[in-house]
């Protein structure tokens, strides 16, 4: 199944929730078609009472229209609970292809796209906006469907029973459409409001969950709250709205039913004094009238319904029109003793997005393989942003970055990602436990390049020290991890990649002295047969570096080693005896 359709722009939601349906066809029609039996067993009641008045007028036995009616009402019970169970297990069918597929293009999403969304927002997309196709599916492609069809049938029945009463019927039914064809429109935009106020809700809380304790510290929690409640309020407001228009759409059908019936009765019984028609036709007419309002309720229900869910589909479409990388099959990754990879810069230059100014202005560096590269230069000089390049977070706007010699954008993202191995600055680490964090980037690592790498990250005594060891659950982004040892976690993670090119953005104070100096041998180690990058805060890490490239507000302003630095750039012999010194001194 692919899963990677990306709706074009234009396409109404009607047709993405078709499309939705397709894979689930077969048993959408099996339940539809149970429904219309259902329906059939229901509409050959009224003829079998209408034979049944006429046995007992003409003094004839009742038993047969019993028996026959009897059956009906079992048959039609049986019919029903099994059609309402296919078609309940289609719904959710297709909320779960829309969820799946939903899913894997959020997960595809360019970083640029992800940096203009909100996390909260994208998730109530996923969660809340895909259950409304349930209540759509069933209401409204079955709903329009069987409920179409038998007001159809009927109303054909109703015209072989009594034209000038279908007539009636119909002219009373016109006049109730009218009215609901003014209300539709105001559910629709109220629905739409309403599933917004739900995504700005998950926002909110995400918002507020995601750094509770930054909230309670700087005591905001009555602040936040009220952002959350007002998202919630708006919803309420909105879905009362719309449920006051849908109570009224479906009202207005309701009513125009009984006056329709009360019409027939009229007209009917007129009818009946003039001797147009007899009584037996005018009841089953009346039937029929009665047996109308259930499926002209169905299509009322279903115009309603379907408009929270063309809401719910805007959304989804409107996730799935943000920019997202190709799908392609994960990558192999190195294997063990790949030859590590040169880089280089060809005068990049890069802003975020077009209305942000340059981040880079034409950054230029060659590396080549192996050895170990420190990036330094002032907060905000564009280090980070060399790296999110690297990895093709982000498309250069000018300029190439070659990777052996080749042009980034020549690899598949996945095949490039493989060489890599990067280590963030605030080393995230994912809610889970302590291996699955390790095994993230490598899930066929063996066990001893676990050991191996938990060594060289001193990491082991950490995990001989917790009772569940490599089990042990690390909490929402690690909290129950230190600062250190997610860090420690972050860089196990990249070395399990065999990276053959390893970025390293180097926190400015997690570590302290003596996991410091491991770290940096363990870096020296692994720059002995891979490239390493390293955005350097810290003078230990730019004096064992081999070549110190130093960035200035997006350019490049000197290359060279520690010394020939301090002796040529004044920049660098500033942060040398600033920055570096200032960064080591907690630690020294
Ligand atoms: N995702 C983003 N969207 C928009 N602007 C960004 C984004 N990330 C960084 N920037 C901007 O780009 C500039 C360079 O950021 P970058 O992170 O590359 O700096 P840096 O040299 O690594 O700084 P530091 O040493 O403080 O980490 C900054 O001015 C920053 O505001």
């Amino acid at each position: 199944m692919a899963v990677d359709e990306t709706p074009e722009a234009d396409v109404p939601p009607w047709r993405m929730l078709l499309a939705y349906a397709r894979p689930h066809r077969w048993a959408l029609l099996a339940g539809a078609l149970l429904s219309l039996a259902t329906g059939a067993t229901g509409l050959a009641l009224p003829l079998v009472a209408r034979s049944l008045i006429d046995d007992l007028s003409e003094d004839r036995s009742i038993a047969g229209a019993l028996v026959l009616m009897s059956v009906l009402v079992v048959a039609n019970a049986g019919v029903g609970a099994l059609g309402s169970y296919v078609l309940r297990r289609t719904a959710e069918s297709v909320v779960l292809t829309a969820r799946r597929r939903l899913s894997s293009y959020l997960l595809r999403l360019r970083i640029a796209a992800v940096d203009r969304t909100e996390p909260g927002d994208l998730m109530a997309r996923v969660t809340s906006d895909s259950t409304l196709l349930r209540e759509v599916t069933t209401d409204t492609l079955v709903g329009l469907g069987t409920g179409g069809l038998t007001a159809v049938a009927t109303l054909v029945l109703m015209g072989v029973v009594d034209p000038v009463l279908l007539a009636v019927t119909a002219g009373v039914i016109a006049a109730a459409g009218t009215v609901i064809g003014v209300i539709v429109p105001r559910i629709n935009r109220a629905a739409k409001r309403a599933a917004e106020s739900v995504g700005l809700m998950g926002a909110a809380l995400e918002r507020v969950l995601g750094a509770l304790r930054t909230v309670k510290a700087s005591g905001a929690e009555h602040r936040e709250e009220r952002a959350v409640h007002a998202a919630a309020q708006e919803s309420w407001r909105q879905s009362v709205r719309a449920a006051k228009w849908s109570a009224l759409a479906g009202n207005t059908a309701g009513l125009s039913m009984q006056v329709a019936f009360i019409t027939v009765l009229a007209v009917g019984g007129a009818r009946v004094a003039t001797g147009a028609i007899d009584v037996g036709t005018l009841v089953a007419f009346l039937l029929y009238v009665f047996y109308l309002m259930s499926p002209i309720q169905q299509v009322v229900g279903a115009v309603t319904q379907y408009q929270s869910g063309a809401a719910a589909l805007t959304r989804i479409r409107e996730a799935q029109l943000l920019p997202a990388e190709p799908a392609a099959e994960p990558a192999p990754l190195p294997e063990p003793g790949a030859e590590p990879a040169g880089l280089a810069f060809e005068d990049v230059r890069f802003r975020y997005a077009d209305d942000l100014p340059f981040v880079h202005h034409g950054v230029s560096f060659r590396v080549p393989p192996r050895g170990m590269t420190a990036f330094v230069g002032p907060s905000g000089a564009g280090k980070t942003t060399v790296f999110s390049l690297i990895e093709r977070f982000y498309e250069p706007t000018a300029g190439r970055i070659l990777l052996d010699g080749a042009d980034v954008t020549r690899y598949p993202i996945p095949a490039l990602r493989a060489a890599i191995g990067y280590v963030e600055q605030d080393a995230p680490v994912l809610s889970g436990s302590l291996g699955d964090n390790l095994l993230l980037g490598n899930a066929a690592a063996g066990e001893d390049d676990v050991r191996a790498v938990l060594k060289t990250t001193r990491l082991d005594g950490l995990v001989a020290r917790l009772p569940q060891g490599l089990d042990t659950l690390v909490g929402h982004r690690g909290t129950r991890l230190s600062g250190g040892e997610r860090q420690r976690v972050a860089i196990a993670r990249a070395l399990l990649r065999r990276p053959r090119l390893l970025l390293l953005d180097e926190a400015t104070s997690q570590l302290d002295a003596v996991n410091e100096a491991a770290l940096r041998d363990t870096v020296a180690e692994v720059a002995r047969s891979t490239t390493v990058l390293v955005v350097a805060h810290r003078l230990s890490t730019v004096t064992s570096a081999d070549r110190i490239v130093v960035m200035d507000a997006g350019q490049v302003r000197a290359v060279g080693t520690h010394a020939e630095l301090v002796a040529g750039d004044p920049l660098y012999a500033e942060l040398a005896t600033t920055q570096f010194l200032a960064a080591t001194a907690g630690t020294a």
